[in-house]
């Protein structure tokens, strides 16, 4: 599953009798014997062929610049968020980098491309199983209800994704199966016995000195059990050579580049071949050939990345869906998730002959007063919550603004409150109610003149230009876009402070038809500073377009190029002022209002 966090590497990568070398896990972790079918037996291939191929497939898609803009003839960018797993709802850190990976795909629509943005649902697994069997439902029935509650979270937090894939889905199914049957056909899953302490919530083996006393899990504080089975195994060991060139030559296939460090020094300690099923679970997809086992986690919902393309009624199959837009271009994930991403995926796509995501993005930790926020520490923060108290722009843009893409950042309240009605209610909201306060007042709310000819020589134009977010965007520095936006509004109000058109209007003659123009030169800005910060707050930038006479198509048509200076029309007429962003006091009282 893309999110079950799998936290140590030994725990996750097992050690087959044929490569086990290491003396720390032989003591809890035994491979007992090792028993392959004929066709599934160790092909080792030298270490020559290994490089060769990955001569041949090293630099295949990754790109070679830091920004995700891909190469500039490619049209078509596909982002991935985790498929989240369904043991619990989704919490404020699921939605974290949903938002994230929804500005960045709303960016680049903006930017001309074709996107095709996956998100989605891990569902398989004995977790799930027995959550269900909990709540008294079937496994299906968990799922569906779990599933939906991801879906109407992405709907009130206004996720414009394309895919939502199910693994769960027949559709995926027939693909992992024959992902499967390619990477067994290259002679790299064979069969072992394995024997160790099983943590039924972490779903893996742990290594016996990570355990606390009574071999507890030291994450879910319970015992692990004694468990033997035999598991099938995938040879990332085999890949070792094959990954250390794939990162040695594209050093932006990770990001942030502290994180590609870390990848390039799990991989230089040294790769070990990892499980790809479970005897004992039966809520998953079944073993090709063995209806006895299921495909565990890493080689059933990283798969979810590639069937998410396929489109209703197409022929369920791995090269149609690889034709529908493979390779990703950005897989978005949390750190904890890194690892399966950045070195196990890449060595199984190879082992399959496919080609590799172009970059993976690991961000960082929301955190509640210092802890990462989880399921299992119980101290998430409920976005629903968030958004029906202080709707989604607000939420979406505290969140990638204040906190450092890639970076850990902390969560208050009080933080949160005052960040939003300082930057969104104050800086933006305020200035453009003001502005057609004063329209409405003297110029019985329509533009003068065309904003091009307002402003020509003009200070604030000339700001407004050099403060473009678009190279922040590519570079998906995502808090650095809304810093570079929020100076168009500081700018906007520092020249509205200095210009008092209030003033100027009350002198009439020539001083009022400056005025006036100010009014155009200031609510230009605003316009642009809407476009500039749709990806982040879509629903705010369309309440200001709708305040500025447009209608709702039209702003469903911009494109990036409507930052450019010159949007607003001479006799264009404003709407009726209408607050866009209420302050978080205000809003709350109306709520209350409402639910009066
Ligand atoms: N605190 C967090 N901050 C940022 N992203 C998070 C956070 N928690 C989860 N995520 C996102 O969800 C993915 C992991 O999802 P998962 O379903 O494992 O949730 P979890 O709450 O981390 O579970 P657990 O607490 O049991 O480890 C991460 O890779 C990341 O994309």
């Amino acid at each position: 599953m893309v999110c079950r966090v799998l936290p140590s590497v030994q725990s996750t990568m097992c050690f087959p009798s044929t490569s086990a070398s290491s003396p720390s896990l032989q003591n809890s972790v035994r491979f007992t014997t090792t028993h392959l079918p004929r066709e599934s037996r160790f092909r080792r291939t030298s270490p020559l062929s290994i490089s060769s191929r990955g001569n041949r497939c090293c630099r295949c898609n990754a790109s070679s610049s830091s920004s995700i803009n891909g190469s500039a003839s490619s049209e078509s960018f596909v982002i991935t968020t985790p498929l989240y797993y369904v043991n619990a709802p989704p919490h404020m850190g699921s939605a974290y980098t949903t938002i994230a990976a929804d500005a960045i795909a709303r960016f680049q629509r903006l930017n001309g491309k074709k996107v095709i943005f996956v998100t989605g649902t891990d569902e398989h697994g004995e977790k799930i199983a027995m959550a269900a069997a909990a709540s008294g439902s079937s496994p299906a029935q968990h799922c569906d209800s779990v599933s939906q509650a991801y879906r109407s979270l992405w709907r009130d937090l206004g996720i414009s994704y394309d895919k939502f894939i199910r693994t769960t889905d027949p559709k995926h199914e027939a693909v992992v199966k024959e992902f499967y049957a390619k990477v067994l056909a290259s002679g790299d899953i064979y069969r072992a016995d394995y024997e160790g302490l099983y943590c039924i919530n972490c779903e893996e083996y742990k290594d016996e000195k990570e355990l606390l006393a009574n071999n507890c899990c030291p994450i879910h504080l319970k015992p692990c059990a004694a468990r033997k089975e035999d598991n099938y195994f995938f040879a990332l060991s085999k890949y070792q050579q094959f990954l250390e060139k794939l990162l040695s030559e594209n050093p932006d296939f990770v990001q942030p580049s502290f994180r590609f460090n870390e990848v390039q020094s799990w991989i230089k300690s040294g790769l070990r071949d990892f499980s790809i099923s479970r005897a004992s679970v039966d809520w998953g997809i079944e073993v090709p050939n063995d209806a006895k086992q299921t495909i565990y986690v890493w080689f059933d919902a990283l798969l979810g990345y590639i069937s998410a393309l396929l489109d209703e009624g197409e022929e369920f199959n791995l090269q149609a869906a690889v034709s529908a837009g493979w390779p990703a271009s950005l897989h978005l994930i949390g750190k904890d998730i890194l690892r399966f991403h950045a070195v196990y995926w890449p060595a199984m796509l190879i082992s399959a002959g496919l080609p590799l995501p172009k970059m993976v993005f690991g961000h960082g930790f929301l955190t509640k007063d210092g802890m990462k926020m989880g399921k299992s520490l119980g101290n998430t923060i409920e976005p629903t919550e968030l958004v029906l108290s202080y709707g989604p722009d607000a939420v979406r843009y505290f969140f990638l603004k204040e906190v450092e893409f890639g970076s850990d950042g902390d969560y208050s309240e009080s933080r949160f409150i005052s960040i939003v009605n300082a930057h969104l209610a104050n800086t933006i909201g305020n200035l453009l109610n003001r502005t057609l306060g004063l329209l409405k007042k003297n110029c019985q709310s329509m533009l003068a003149v065309d904003s091009v000819v307002a402003a020509e020589g003009n200070v604030l134009k000339d700001t407004v230009e050099k403060l473009s977010a678009k190279t922040h965007y590519e570079n998906l520095a995502l808090s650095a876009a809304c810093e570079t936006v929020l100076e168009i509004g500081n700018a906007g109000n520092l020249y509205i402070n200095e210009q008092a058109p209030w003033s100027l209007f009350k002198q009439g003659g020539a001083a009022s038809e400056s005025a006036a123009k100010d009014l155009v030169i200031i609510l230009e800005a605003v316009r642009i500073l809407a476009v500039a910060l749709s990806p982040v707050t879509p629903s705010l930038s369309l309440r200001i377009y709708n305040q500025l006479g447009y209608s709702d198509d039209h702003f469903n048509t911009i494109t990036w190029s409507d930052t450019k200076w010159g949007g607003l029309k001479g006799g264009q007429v404003m709407a009726q002022p209408r607050p866009v962003f209420s302050r978080i006091e205000d809003h709350k009282q109306e709520v209350v209002e409402l639910k009066r």
